[in-house]
């Protein structure tokens, strides 16, 4: 049977585009479906946007501590819509990139949203296309809670949409977006109420992460208010937020209460069981370790799929999927062990593998971890010190290094790097034989005893 494409990405954030770049590089005929703006979350509402934020209020933290060394430098104002005009700009600059890539690899971008007719057929507006083979991409959506008032809160989506800082905030939640949207309001000058339902924040990671972050984010000033549920959102007349909470209302009216409980997998807008997919119970499309749903030509990467959420996820799924397809590359798949990850919050986290909790549930006695808490040598003249914590979880006599879990100023750029020896199966002599590189935090990693 003669199909319009060999592969129709559905969705072109990261894994979609990756995933039909990829394909047409090996002489594939390709589409890309999007129904926004390219790029998806990570260009438009995610990664990039938040990172250049983070950026902002990294600058704002330095301009605090540069009169320590000597500077007459202080925060005198800051101009949030100018900012974000800038980030806008740039993101807009991105999009076209995007879109000159699909062009210039000779895939079709086909705008609209696509709804499955049957396994081989979408219809996207008022045209049909069929294709050989699907790429599921279409990403998730945040989850809003169905509270009384929840619509008056907003999401990270709508975090990138205010053209004016607020004045005071709350953030739901205690995952990866809600430490990162703290540090930024809060370096930026924004009163923080941080809410979460446990007793820590960043619960799923290594403790001493959770436990290191709440210490700062107290110091810095953002109010945590713990073991708190909310149960009500109420808007004044002049437009405060007040929140109902199951221990009564939480103390302050807010500008904004930003909801950050985590994320929904968007298949709505697909007619999934027209194409015969199955969904997991909370919705997300089932794959196998090939990436295939329960339908041999379709495939699905990403969000979507309910793991790892994170962009070089879905773009290395897609693209090992395609050199498997397209390139009888026949073994290609994606190995979702040890994925190192970061989180921006201030200061940063970076952490890969087992935590300790993990490995001693696995392992038992042998498990052997080592510590460190030291002052960044960047900070030997700040009067504020924001003290650094690195952990290694090793396992077995050969003491393997199965977890490492950085706290603290660069442990975004620090990690990359030793998430490659721990993917080697370095142990902790490969990483003691290493000559450390002085003065830096990253030698504490090879100097640890
Ligand atoms: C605030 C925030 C910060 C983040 N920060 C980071 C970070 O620092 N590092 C990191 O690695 N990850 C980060 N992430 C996660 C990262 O953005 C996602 O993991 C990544 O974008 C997932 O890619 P994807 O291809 O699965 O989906 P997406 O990039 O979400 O793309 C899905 C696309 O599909 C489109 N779509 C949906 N349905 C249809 C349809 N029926 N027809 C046509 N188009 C459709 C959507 O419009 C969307 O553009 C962040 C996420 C958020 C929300
Ligand atoms: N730096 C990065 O790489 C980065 C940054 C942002 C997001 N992401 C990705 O996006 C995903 C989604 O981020 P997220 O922060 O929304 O989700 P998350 O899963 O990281 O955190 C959700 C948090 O909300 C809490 N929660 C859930 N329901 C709640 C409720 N009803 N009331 C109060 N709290 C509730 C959970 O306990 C959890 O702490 C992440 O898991 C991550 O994969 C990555």
């Amino acid at each position: 049977m003669n199909y319009d494409f060999d592969l129709i990405s559905i969705g072109g954030g990261s894994g979609g585009i990756a995933g039909a770049n990829r394909a047409a590089s090996y002489g594939a005929k390709c589409a890309v479906v999007e129904q926004a703006r390219l790029g998806g979350t990570c260009v438009n509402v995610g990664c990039v946007p938040k990172k250049v934020m983070w950026f902002a209020a990294s600058t704002a933290d330095i301009i605090h501590s540069a009169s320590d060394y000597g500077f007459d430098a202080s925060l005198n104002s800051f101009n949030w819509h100018l900012l974000k005009q800038n980030r806008d700009a740039y993101i807009k600059r991105l999009n076209g990139i995007y879109g000159n890539n699909l062009h210039n690899n000779n895939v079709e971008h086909i705008e609209g949203t696509a709804s499955f007719i049957d396994s081989h057929t979408i219809q996207v507006g008022d045209k049909q296309y069929t294709a050989k083979r699907f790429l599921i991409a279409t990403g998730g959506k945040p989850a809003i809670p169905n509270i009384p008032g929840a619509q008056y809160g907003i999401t990270s989506d709508g975090f990138f949409e205010l053209e004016k800082q607020p004045r005071k905030v709350a953030i739901i939640g205690a995952g990866f977006i809600a430490v990162e949207l703290a540090g930024v309001f809060q370096a930026l000058g924004t009163q923080v109420t941080l809410i979460i339902r446990g007793d820590h924040a960043l619960r799923s990671f290594d403790s001493m992460l959770g436990t290191e972050l709440m210490k700062a984010m107290q110091h810095q000033g953002i109010q945590v208010e713990t073991q708190t549920t909310q149960t009500s959102i109420d808007k004044s007349p002049e437009g405060k937020l007040t929140i109902n909470t199951t221990t009564g209302v939480v103390d302050g009216e807010y500008d904004e209460v930003i909801w950050a409980i985590g994320r929904e997998p968007n298949t709505d807008s697909l007619s999934i069981e027209k194409a015969g997919i199955e969904l997991d119970k909370r919705g997300f499309i089932t794959t196998d370790e090939w990436q295939k749903t329960s339908q041999e030509h379709i495939f699905a990467v990403g969000d979507v799929t309910g793991r790892a959420a994170l962009t070089p996820v879905a773009i290395a799924a897609a693209r090992r999927l395609c050199d498997r397809l397209f390139n009888g590359q026949h073994e290609r798949k994606l190995d979702y062990n040890l994925i190192p990850s970061v989180i921006f919050s201030h200061p940063p986290i970076g952490t890969i593998g087992l935590t300790q909790e993990q490995a001693i549930e696995q392992f038992g006695d042998n498990v052997k971890t080592y510590t460190s808490t030291f002052n960044p040598m960047t900070q030997a003249l700040s009067v504020d010190k924001q003290p650094t914590t690195m952990k290694l979880v090793t396992t077995g006599k050969e003491e393997k290094v199965v977890g490492c879990h950085l706290f603290g100023e660069s442990s975004d750029e620090i990690l990359q790097g030793f998430a490659v020896a721990i993917k080697m199966g370095a142990t902790k002599k490969d990483f003691d034989d290493t000559v450390a590189i002085h003065p830096t935090n990253a030698e504490e990693l090879v100097t640890m005893t």
